[in-house]
């Protein structure tokens, strides 16, 4: 792999099997990414991000394919490798809740995640707390504090202390604001960048709404029915999309007026028949779409 690329994703397949179906969650996906830069993956609900992002961590394995990370094809390592890996590859869910032990107070959540497979001396590990709790704008009085002392936009503050204390290369942002109100989200957006901008992190930032995505993304990674099917840098795919999936997420996010950006794309059933509708063109006979090839719309190439 070459030196510039932090992250670089290889034709990379997962099938789900449910109910008699299966399903093709993340079909040949292959992207890089460079230190310090943010990618953004968009598309509707059920078209791969997540899977794609778990897959990345090796929080999912994969059938095919390569994640090479700095030197190391990543789904060779074992697990005690992967295990020591990790502190460098972490992950931000939607709800930081679910992932917050609620027994803990933030100072023993943040200090776990701090010692993770490093043990540090009492005094360095106070230095770190501190450190880390300025850096995500909460209190040193608030480490004795629950997580359900704590509103939602805080809670989200924790769980990024949690990722960001092993001083990572690399954060998957799954969906890290979609539960969060207008304001709140902007706060924590500005909040990723500033530690971005402060700490040099690699991004994958996995959201279904591309206005979310518009402000904090070098590049968009579109993504329908498990397939990429246009990359590109973010100037590039709003104001020139080639991909007419693409155009239809974009009409989503622009329909609602110039002074009010907000995205339509919530109203998940609205977009689902209107991507059905767009991308009917596509499909086959046996009811499964098909994207053929030449529509996959790639501004890069990497190597
Ligand atoms: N563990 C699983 N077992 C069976 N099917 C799964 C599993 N995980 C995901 N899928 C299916 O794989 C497809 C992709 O799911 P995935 O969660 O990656 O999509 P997504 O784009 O992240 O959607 P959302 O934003 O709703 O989370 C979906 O059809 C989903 O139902």
């Amino acid at each position: 792999m070459k030196e510039q690329y932090l992250l670089k994703v290889n034709n990379l397949n997962k099938t789900f099997k449910s109910k008699g179906h299966k399903i093709h969650a993340v079909n040949n996906v292959s992207f890089a990414l460079k230190k310090g830069e943010t990618l953004a993956i968009v598309g509707e609900s059920g078209s791969g991000k997540s899977t794609t992002g778990r897959l990345i961590l090796r929080l999912l394995e994969s059938d095919s394919g390569e994640v090479w990370f700095k030197d190391r094809n990543i789904i060779d390592l074992n697990k005690k490798e992967m295990r020591k890996l990790r502190r460098q590859m972490q992950i931000v869910f939607q709800d930081p809740y679910g992932s917050l032990n609620p027994r803990m107070t933030v100072k023993q959540l943040l200090s776990e995640a701090i010692n993770n497979n490093v043990k540090y001396c009492k005094s360095e590990l106070n230095r770190k707390l501190e450190e880390l709790i300025e850096a995500i704008g909460l209190n040193i009085n608030d480490l004795n504090k629950f997580p359900h002392q704590f509103s939602g936009g805080q809670r989200q503050r924790i769980g990024l202390g949690r990722s960001i204390a092993s001083n990572p290369d690399l954060i998957v942002c799954d969906e890290p604001v979609s539960a969060l109100d207008l304001l709140i989200q902007a706060q924590i957006l500005n909040l990723l960048k500033d530690l971005q901008e402060d700490y040099g992190f690699s991004y994958i930032f996995i959201s279904h709404d591309l206005s979310v995505v518009r402000h904090m993304s070098d590049r968009i990674a579109i993504m329908y029915q498990g397939r990429i099917v246009e990359i590109g840098t973010c100037k590039e795919i709003f104001e020139n999309a080639q991909h007419p999936y693409t155009r239809l997420l974009l009409n989503a996010v622009l329909k609602i007026g110039k002074h009010e950006e907000k995205s339509l794309t919530n109203d998940s059933v609205k977009l689902k028949s209107a991507s059905n509708d767009v991308m009917s063109k596509y499909s086959s006979n046996d009811g499964y779409y098909k994207i053929s090839e030449t529509h996959f719309v790639v501004r890069e190439q990497v190597s």
